[in-house]
């Protein structure tokens, strides 16, 4: 694959930041010619980026920790501009778009670097890649503004050039004042990360992200869906093995189906011990609640941390097992308090350096990828790269309600069992 940059331009107002949190939005186009992108499509993406930033200006500014003060912030000033990368890619667009195994290394070179956006185009269609850094956002807030990003485009194009304002449900709440915390969370989260990254000096104050895994050369992409048959399958699966009132949602279901199929694949000593963990979105579990359209990151992690081996899932009975686990941990946040997180933050990094397996999710099954329609039709296939080996991600179903797409990227060999296995458990 030969990717052509063809333009790196400032959009104002508009930043500069790390990248752990990486989404690709693809969109198939019906007139496509490649003048057509760059003399129509283009102009009116920029053109409501600009505008859709007026809304969201910390997206604008810079996260940085100054020497002497306690914690890092978003400092925007007059003039910052988003940093836009338009690229050209020969890449099979189809074949990154689709379902089935692609190169990681592909779908990678469709993020920027170190900046924001990254839009490629070709005759069939471009995509729009966006990097956002965990200090500033969580992929509630960063998939809210691609989706108000989009609203402002396509009304644009309807009604003839008119701006109109977002509307509230898009519209960001920067209030950090409605979060009550007496117990000096923010203090506590900032020294644990900071040990974590041996940053004990007192001096670096590094915002530097934890460092992604090296993907190998035979990493591949690939999406498995579960659709809402399959999902009440394995529900039914679990009623008929489990006399518990268990919490079967979508997530838990697929959750721990794909876990246990990780789990097998790996092989290995059965004694290792393994864990997983997911994040749950806070917003309306604190007391009181956020706002659903607060801006920010507000995930709080939950997981089972060695206290299960491989062998208590690769076993007949292990998805039950892995469901009663999940259904436990959701269960459990109703009753969490704020003050906990820094405890779980903590056994997080210390079990993922002890764990044999360490599974993890990426994205959501609420946060409404497919939504983001620019003007030119939903997107074919919305992707989170940001995962590995053991982390996958979650996304709605595009053309179904009830359905799951979940993400994985692992080395070929590795996948090519998960996936047979994946689909031998949906027989039985
Ligand atoms: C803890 C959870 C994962 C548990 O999910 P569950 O689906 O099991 O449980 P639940 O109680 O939330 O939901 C029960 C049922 O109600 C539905 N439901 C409830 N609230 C909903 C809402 N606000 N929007 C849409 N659906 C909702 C669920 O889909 C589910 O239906 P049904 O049973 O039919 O399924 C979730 O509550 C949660 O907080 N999800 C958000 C996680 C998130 O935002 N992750 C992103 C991390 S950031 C990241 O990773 C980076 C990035 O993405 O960029």
């Amino acid at each position: 694959m030969t990717i052509h940059i063809v333009e790196v331009s400032e959009v104002t107002p508009a930043p500069n930041l790390d990248s752990p949190a990486k989404r690709v939005f693809f969109y198939r186009l019906i007139e496509s010619t490649r003048e057509h992108f760059h003399s129509f499509i283009l102009p009116k993406l920029k053109l409501s980026l600009s505008l859709v930033l007026r809304d969201y200006l910390p997206l604008c500014g810079r996260i940085t920790w100054e020497l002497n003060e306690p914690k890092p912030s978003i400092v925007v000033s007059q003039n910052d501009a988003i940093l836009v990368t338009i690229a050209e890619t020969d890449a099979d667009f189809s074949l990154l778009s689709g379902y089935g195994q692609r190169p990681a290394s592909e779908l990678h070179n469709l993020l920027p670097e170190v900046p924001v956006f990254d839009d490629s185009a070709k005759s069939q269609g471009f995509s729009i890649g966006v990097a956002a850094h965990h200090g500033v956002s969580d992929g509630k807030t960063s998939t809210m503004f691609v989706k108000a990003w989009a609203h402002v485009c396509k009304q644009h194009l309807k009604e003839n050039n008119v701006v109109v304002p977002l509307p509230e449900t898009l519209t960001p709440s920067f209030d950090r004042s409605l979060i009550k915390d007496t117990t000096g969370l923010d203090e506590q989260m900032i020294k644990i990360v900071r040990s974590m990254k041996q940053d004990k000096t007192n001096v670096s104050r590094s915002l530097s992200p934890i460092p992604a895994w090296e993907l190998g050369d035979d990493f591949v992409f690939t999406t498995l869906v579960l659709s809402r048959g399959d999902v009440e399958k394995l529900r039914e699966r679990v009623k008929s093995k489990s006399p518990s009132q268990l919490h079967l949602s979508t997530f838990v279901i697929a959750y721990a189906y794909v876990w246990t199929c990780l789990v097998k694949a790996r092989g290995g000593n059965m004694e290792r011990p393994v864990s997983f963990l997911f994040v749950a979105d806070f917003r309306e579990r604190l007391d009181p609640p956020l706002p659903a359209t607060y801006f920010g990151n507000c995930m709080f992690p939950a997981g089972s941390y060695n206290s299960k081996t491989a062998a208590d899932f690769a076993g007949e009975g292990g998805f039950v097992t892995a469901v009663e686990i999940l259904s436990g941990l959701v269960k459990d946040f109703s009753s969490r308090k704020i003050e906990t997180i820094a405890e779980e933050y903590k056994m997080v990094f210390d079990y993922a350096v002890v764990s044999s397996q360490f599974g993890a999710v990426a994205g959501s099954t609420r946060l409404g990828v497919y939504e983001s329609d620019f003007g030119w039709g939903r997107p074919v296939k919305v992707d989170a790269v940001s995962i590995d080996g053991n982390k996958i991600s979650m996304a709605e179903r595009r053309d179904e309600s009830g359905g799951i797409e979940i993400g994985m990227c692992m080395n070929k060999a590795e996948l090519d069992i998960v996936l047979t296995l994946f689909s031998s458990g949906l027989q039985n």
